[in-house]
Order: structure tokens, then sequence, then C-alpha cells
């Protein structure tokens, strides 16, 4: 490798409001939905149910929830992505350069782009942090550096990452904080709950050449094939194996589902707010959540979970349910992300 070479890198994630005030929130969720990659539907349909549906309702309703995880730094999200960013560089010292940006809202990615290209690197490392690749996440960061770069007449030289969802560094960082934390927890049933999609993005995901794979065959995520390689279910249930079969969990007490439903479209299944009843109806009392999606705790781990679904399990007559904390900072994956981006 040249030693003089200086390797820019932007770690990103999805994006959080500046504050959980209701106008910061809507301007946060207006850029966010008004995305056809997370919003898929006709430009005018999706324009009508932002502003007529989505909007006047869910701006109110997520403040009054980004208000309970709130920290006085700030959003959840952000402070631990910024940590992330700080110790990888460290890390791996001077010849790198590690900006964190969000998709949507601040730290822009445009600003970030700026920070390393005035740092004159020499290529640019894209690291969007979703270990299992859906076009809502992971494609939107790609396509939105797309566009960061066409305005450019020197366009750097870039490289992606993907996703890592059976990255064994990955499984093993996951596995390293999840497992003190169900132990002590002294959990009977794990579950593995992962953001939600609207089926319809799994579909799209499909590469065989009628879209006769992806939730047409039965079991289609039970392994990962060239029809589905950009599966984010079938992705999802990969990190579960792993995951289960270093935590050596049984067929019967573990399962994956899918958190964070928004609006009326059928979303991939099992749904976790409906999974819960089943497994209490069969007689579990102390449930373990993990959520393999998410790299660091957000709204979704902190109040979806920890909260709601907390009072949901207590309500179906469970002992205690407890959200087994994000990778967040945790030392051994900072040593993970390190070493993905040096191997890039
Ligand atoms: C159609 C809507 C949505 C899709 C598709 C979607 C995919 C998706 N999201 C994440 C990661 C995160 N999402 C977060 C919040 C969030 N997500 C949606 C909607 C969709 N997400 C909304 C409306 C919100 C805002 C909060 C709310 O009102 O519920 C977050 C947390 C942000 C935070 O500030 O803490 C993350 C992280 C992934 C990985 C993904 C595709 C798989
Ligand atoms: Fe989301
Ligand atoms: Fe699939």
């Amino acid at each position: 490798m040249n030693l003089h070479k200086k390797i820019g890198v932007l770690v990103v994630n999805v994006g959080t409001p500046d504050t959980p005030e209701v106008p910061d929130v809507r301007k946060y969720l207006r850029e966010f939905l008004s995305d056809p990659r997370v919003i898929d539907i006709p430009a005018i349909a999706r324009f009508l149910l932002l502003n007529l549906i989505i909007l006047p309702f869910r701006s109110k309703k997520s403040s009054h929830a980004y208000k309970m995880i709130w920290k006085s730094e700030g959003s959840p999200l952000l402070l631990h992505g910024k940590a992330l960013a700080e110790n990888v560089n460290q890390i791996l010292g001077e010849s790198y350069t590690v900006e964190f940006c969000m998709r949507y809202q601040s730290p822009s990615m445009d600003s970030a782009v700026k920070k390393l290209l005035d740092k004159n690197v020499d290529e640019i490392i894209v690291f969007p942090l979703f270990p299992q690749y859906s076009s809502a996440a992971t494609g939107t960061v790609f396509e939105k550096i797309g566009k960061i770069c066409n305005s450019m007449w020197n366009v750097p030289r870039l490289k992606y990452i993907s996703y890592f969802y059976d990255d064994v560094r990955f499984i093993d960082s996951f596995y390293a904080v999840a497992k003190p934390q169900i132990d002590q927890f002294k959990a009977d049933y794990v579950l593995f709950s992962y953001h939600g999609l609207p089926e319809r993005h799994v579909r799209k995901s499909d590469i065989s050449p009628k879209q006769e794979h992806c939730l047409e065959k039965k079991n289609c995520c039970a392994s990962i094939q060239a029809e589905n390689k950009y599966c984010y279910r079938a992705q999802s249930y990969a990190t579960t194996r792993s995951l289960a079969k270093l935590l050596k969990l049984t067929d019967e007490n573990h399962m994956t589902s899918f958190q964070s439903r928004l609006g009326r479209d059928p979303w991939i299944k099992p749904y976790t707010d409906l999974v819960l009843p089943e497994i209490a109806a069969k007689g579990f009392k102390r449930i373990a959540v993990i959520c393999p999606a998410f790299v660091a705790d957000c709204l979704e781990t902190l109040e979806e979970i920890q909260m709601r679904a907390r009072e949901q399990w207590l309500a179906l007559g469970g002992e205690d349910l407890t959200l087994v904390t994000s990778l967040n900072s945790h030392l051994k994956w900072c040593e993970t992300v390190a070493d993905l981006i040096r191997e890039n």
C-alpha cells in the first residue's frame, strides 16, 4: 500500500431530527419520507399521503416519542454515530479520515464529503451502517453519494460497503455485547426484532427472471441464494441463524420478527407486536429482544422496544422484557468497523 495515500471514510446512518420538537421532527420526516426509495409509490400519491396523512399526525406522535429518549447532548443515534467514528478513526490512524453523517438532516452527507475533499483524500469508502441490504436504507445512501459526485469535475474514487449481515466479526461483536446481557437478565426467550419493510420492497429485490422467488416460494428466506442475495428479509434471517447458533438457542426459544410498520400496505412478517402474544401464550416469562438491524440504539429500539414492547409484554402477563442494547461504540464493534474499512 502507498503509505502517503489518504483515505476518506463516510460512515452513514439514516438520520434523526435536530431537536425532538414538532417542527424539527416534521422537517426530518418530510425529507425522509419524500424519498422514492422509502415510500416507493407514484410521486403525486406520495405527496398527498405525506402532506394529508403522515405529516399532520405522525409529527406530533413521533415528537412525543423522541422526547422520551432524547439525551441532554442530543439524539442517541447521532451521539453513538459520532462516538463510533471517533474511535474508528483512532484505531485506523492518520492515513484515514472518518466522517460520520446522516442520509437525512444533519450532519449531511454533502457537508461530510466536503470535509473529506478539503482534506485532500485520494478515495472515499462509503459505509452505510446497515448490516442487511435494503434499497430504502443502503440503496438511498449510494444514490445520494452518486448525486453529490455528479456535480463535481474531479470525481473522487469511491468504494462501497453494501452489507455485512453475515460477516463473522459483526456477528461476534453482537454476540460479545448481547451474551452478558441475556445471561444477566436470565432470559427464557430471545426475540430477534428487525426494522420492517413493505413486502413490495422485498419483491423488488428479487433478481430471479420473473420475480418468482421472494415471498412467492415457501421458505424463500431460509437460505441465501442467487435470486434473493439482496433480500432484506433473507439477510435478516441469516443474521439470526448465525447469532442463535453462537448463543446456543434452540428453535423453541427464539424467533425472528419485524417492527416499525408505517401505513396500510402489507409489511414483511411476522410482526413484532403480533408475535409477543404468541410467545406469552407459550408460557415464556422473561424475553430479551435483540435488534440486529440497528447497530446503534435509537428511537426504534429505545422507545418502540424498551418502552412500548415492554409495556405490551407486561400486560400479556410476562414477568419482564429487556432490550439488548446495541453495538453503539463498543470496542469490539469499533475494531470490526475498522477491519471492514481496511479490507476495502
Ligand atoms: C416507509 C417507511 C420506512 C421505511 C421503508 C424504513 C426503512 C428503514 N429504516 C431504517 C432505520 C431507521 N429508521 C428509523 C426511523 C424511522 N423509520 C421510518 C420509516 C421507514 N423506515 C420513520 C417514519 C422513522 C422516524 C421515526 C418514526 O416516526 O417512527 C430509525 C431511527 C431514527 C432515530 O432518530 O432514532 C432508524 C435507525 C432501516 C435500516 C430501514 C430499512 C431496512
Ligand atoms: Fe425506518
Ligand atoms: Fe426473500
